[in-house]
């Protein structure tokens, strides 16, 4: 459905994309994961025409982005990172005109307001408006302006980013849902917990360029390690582990990873019952995207 080669993108001196490369199949729900500034905005930016290549190309259904704009943005949806929305208009006349500028009109128009309101849960606030609104239902009805058109794939901008929970889950669930009815979803985020939540496949982003790609199974598996969590109150230090990889403070206790869990754990057992420790919780911690995060950039997301 969508193939990107070799994009590259440069802002003055600084090179924003070095070479982006990936490709979906329809249906998929598609996470970009990486740290701000990793060229995630940038890459939606090209893919939405908002930003021209320097050079490369991405063709969606076999069309080129840059060549038929006209041909193709009539199946793309974009959620920009920054809410876009006239604040004195109600929300229904902000959908008018968002409507009306993807080229939806009239009878057909009326009817989609109505049914983007009501995915959205705003239907009783059509005709407040959008001054008097929270953050997250701003960004509610800025997704709905850009589901009027019926597009194949929608483009999500880190669309959580400083909204309240409930907006939070109420955005969560209409995506699922729109990618259950088959629309194509490119979701960008610097949480992991949001693409472990929405996504089946995940680009890791990271420089200018995806460092690792691929179903988020797979990714876990061949780049993820498994962790166990220990959780002695008052213990300082850890003795040395000859197959824990790395050990991490987390909460109250610690995360040591390793690739012979079990041989680690009974270790920990003999020295638990050796020093006497008071032992809160202690179990093996499935492999997490953030494992596979610091495997493949060698950075920590949270840095
Ligand atoms: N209009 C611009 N002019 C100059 N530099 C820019 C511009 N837009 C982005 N950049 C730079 O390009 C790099 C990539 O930015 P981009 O916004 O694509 O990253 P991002 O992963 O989306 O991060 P964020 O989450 O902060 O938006 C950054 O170093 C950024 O400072």
């Amino acid at each position: 459905m969508l193939e990107v080669n070799g994009l590259k993108k440069a802002y003055a001196k600084k090179q924003a994309l070095e070479n982006v490369n990936f490709s979906l199949r329809p249906g998929t729900s598609f996470g970009f994961l990486g740290p701000n500034g990793a060229g995630k905005s940038t890459t939606m930016k090209i893919l939405t025409g908002i930003v021209k290549a320097d050079s490369g190309s991405a063709r969606l259904f076999g069309k080129d982005l840059t060549r038929e704009p006209a041909a193709v943005s009539r199946f793309i949806g974009y959620v920009p990172q920054e809410i876009t929305l006239y604040e004195k208009l109600s929300a229904y006349d902000n959908l008018l005109f968002f409507g009306e500028a993807y080229g939806v009109s009239g009878k057909e128009l009326k009817q989609r307001i109505h049914d983007v309101l009501a995915r959205t849960g705003l239907l009783e606030r059509s005709k407040d408006i959008v001054s008097t609104f929270s953050g997250g239902m701003k960004r509610r009805i800025n997704i709905a302006a850009a589901l009027l058109h019926r597009p194949k794939l929608l483009i999500l901008d880190e669309p959580t980013v400083g909204i309240d929970p409930q907006s939070r889950n109420h955005i969560f669930e209409m995506i699922r849902e729109l990618n259950r009815e088959g629309v194509t979803i490119i979701y960008s985020t610097h949480y992991m917990e949001e693409v472990e939540a929405l996504c089946d496949e995940v680009a890791i982003m990271d420089q200018g360029s995806i460092k690792a790609m691929g179903p988020l199974g797979e990714l876990l598996e061949q780049y993820g390690s498994n962790a166990i969590y220990l959780e002695v109150p008052g213990l300082a230090e850890l003795p040395h582990d000859p197959d824990v990889t790395s050990y991490r403070k987390e909460g109250s206790g610690w995360l040591l990873e390793t690739g012979s869990s079990a041989a680690v754990m009974q270790r920990l057992l003999r020295l638990a019952s050796q020093h006497r420790w008071d032992v809160k919780q202690l179990e093996v911690v499935r492999p997490s995207l953030e494992s596979v995060f610091l495997k493949v950039t060698g950075t920590a997301l949270r840095d």
